[in-house]
């Protein structure tokens, strides 16, 4: 009853905020430091990721994209500042959180179905309905063919397709991902990422992707954060208009290509 009461005011404002965001950055610096010398790898960056959102991050190499991703995951941990999800800080690593990397990180002694079914054999799920989530994930990347298939026997594209049905399987709340796609040669990585969004748009899930490949933030985003290095901050926040993927040959298009142009020139600028 008593919270009810001050809720009324200021703090329902808050905690409104708060329930709407599913990640709520305030004011994150992260300090790299050695005996000699201290490095600001992000200064005071805030943003926020609503439920279900897909938010790029986009950035020159060293502006802290990685630093931030790895605190969201708890592999890292923040200097100063506050990091929640769903409300609550971040203390390490959790499974309401799935990461995809750049770099393969499979098990290359397991079948594709048992990559996948990992989590779920860590965490008790009985057999019947870890069958049943890897079929259903196998089903929604296009690898039910590959169930029994190593990694080794797997092209990029296909190990990445793994990465994210592993991911997905373990219904995190949110799907981080770090240039997934940075590794794949320029047509698989058309189609994964057109793969992601069916996904994204099936699952609804809530997506934080890293890249340093601006069209691909674009394609992929409802909202970009475009960043600076030295130190790492946000320079913009850039929304992506509803419908701009329906567009035939989207990325020449005159819409796509002026939104490239503003983050190429946010980038630039800075780098001059
Ligand atoms: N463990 C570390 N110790 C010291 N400095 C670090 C460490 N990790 C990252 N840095 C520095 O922090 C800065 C940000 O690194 P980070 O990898 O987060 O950037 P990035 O935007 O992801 O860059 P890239 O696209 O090149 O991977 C870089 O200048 C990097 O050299």
């Amino acid at each position: 009853m008593m919270h009810a009461q001050r809720g009324l005011h200021s703090e329902s404002f808050t905690d409104k905020v708060t329930a709407i965001s599913k990640i709520k950055a305030e004011s994150v610096s992260k300090v790299y430091s050695s005996k000699k010398s201290q490095f600001v790898a992000l200064d005071r960056v805030s943003f926020h990721v609503d439920a279900h959102e897909f938010v790029s991050f986009v950035g020159p190499s060293g502006c802290g994209k990685s630093s931030l991703l790895r605190i969201l995951a708890g592999l890292e941990t923040m200097t100063t500042g506050s990091l929640r999800i769903s409300g609550h800080e971040i203390d390490g690593p959790g499974a309401d959180r799935g990461m995809v990397f750049q770099s393969y990180t499979l098990f290359p002694w397991l079948s594709v179905r048992e990559n996948i079914e990992f989590g779920l054999t860590l965490k008790g799920v009985p057999l019947f309905e870890k069958r049943a989530i890897a079929d259903h994930f196998m089903e929604l990347v296009g690898l039910h063919k590959f169930a029994r298939a190593l990694p080794k026997e797997l092209s990029g594209g296909m190990k990445q397709r793994v990465a994210i049905a592993r991911a997905l399987a373990n219904n995190p709340e949110v799907l981080l991902m770090d240039e997934p796609f940075g590794a794949l040669d320029p047509q698989t990585k058309n189609a994964m990422q057109e793969l992601l969004l069916r996904i994204w748009e099936k699952e609804k899930t809530t997506v934080v992707f890293i890249t340093h490949d601006i069209e691909e933030a674009i394609f992929l985003s409802e909202r970009v954060y475009v960043m600076q290095a030295h130190p790492g901050t946000i320079r913009q926040e850039i929304m992506i208009p509803r419908g701009l993927r329906e567009v035939e040959d989207v990325k020449d298009s005159g819409a796509f290509l002026k939104l490239k142009k503003q983050i190429v020139s946010l980038i630039g600028n800075h780098e001059e």
